[in-house]
């Protein structure tokens, strides 16, 4: 993984709002084709580092590198996918009307658009409810359809903050199975997450609290390194908080 290029780059990177430090120096590289996951509970501060790699955000010391630009880039929209934590959705509009609005904002048009609306409801299992109105779907179907989205226009890095909450389990899997095969197709995803069986699916995991990266590593080395049989173990050895 260390030999491939490094797509993503936050260097001492601090946030604060007012008073109130919520990021505090943190050093990261995340790697093309790996799944990265940011773990750690709630507040820690995983939202506020997504949103400025997503360029929503700017830090206030440090600085973030996407495919060595810094960040915000508007250069750089095309090639990111973000899906929010909360659904930035048109309730009144149905799921397709929705792909057809974002298709056009990066570009997308006639056939191409066409297919790719229905590749990503495919993916995302929303084929049969493509002409609903969003107000009408379930809290699961709209995180559904914010990840469909994210992945319309193709883009090479995938922000993603909490695509799985509100999705049942048999759905969660085969989510997770379609990240894999972005990254078997050479994507890179970052994650945010609660979920400590989504943490071991990563490639690598930064656990975070309280602002602070407190380790980085694959499952398994963070495991190792603490003598633990599970991540939730091992995130409390490292110093983190009850999830
Ligand atoms: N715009 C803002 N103004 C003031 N405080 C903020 C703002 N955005 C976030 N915070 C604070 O920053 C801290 C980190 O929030 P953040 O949403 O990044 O955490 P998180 O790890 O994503 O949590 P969760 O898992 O609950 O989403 C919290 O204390 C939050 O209240």
């Amino acid at each position: 993984m260390n030999n491939s290029e490094v797509c993503v780059s936050i260097r001492n990177v601090s946030k604060s709002f007012g008073k109130h430090p919520v990021l505090q120096n943190i050093n990261l590289e995340m790697y093309e084709g790996e799944i990265f996951g940011l773990l750690g509970p709630s507040g820690a501060g995983k939202t506020t580092l997504v949103k400025e790699l997503a360029g929503l955000d700017e830090p206030t010391e440090g600085e973030n590198f996407l495919f060595q630009q810094k960040m915000p880039s508007l250069q750089l929209i095309k090639r990111i996918g973000y899906m929010a934590q909360s659904d930035a959705l048109y309730e009144d509009l149905s799921a397709k009307e929705n792909l057809q609005f974002f298709s056009e904002l990066y570009g997308l048009k006639g056939q191409k658009q066409a297919q790719r609306i229905n590749e990503v409801m495919e993916l995302v299992q929303l084929s049969g409810d493509t002409t609903k109105l969003v107000t009408n779907y379930s809290g699961g179907m709209k995180r559904r359809l914010s990840l469909a989205i994210a992945l319309l226009h193709e883009p090479e890095l995938l922000i993603l903050d909490e695509p799985t909450v509100g999705i049942d389990p048999v759905l969660r899997k085969s989510i997770w199975k379609a990240f894999t095969d972005l990254k078997t197709q050479g994507k890179t995803l970052i994650v945010t997450t609660h979920v400590m069986d989504e943490a071991d699916k990563c490639d690598r995991l930064g656990l975070i609290r309280d602002g602070k990266l407190i380790a980085v590593g694959t499952p398994k080395e963070l495991k190792e390194q603490t003598n633990a049989s599970t991540i939730e173990e091992a995130f409390l050895a490292f110093g983190g908080a009850e999830q």
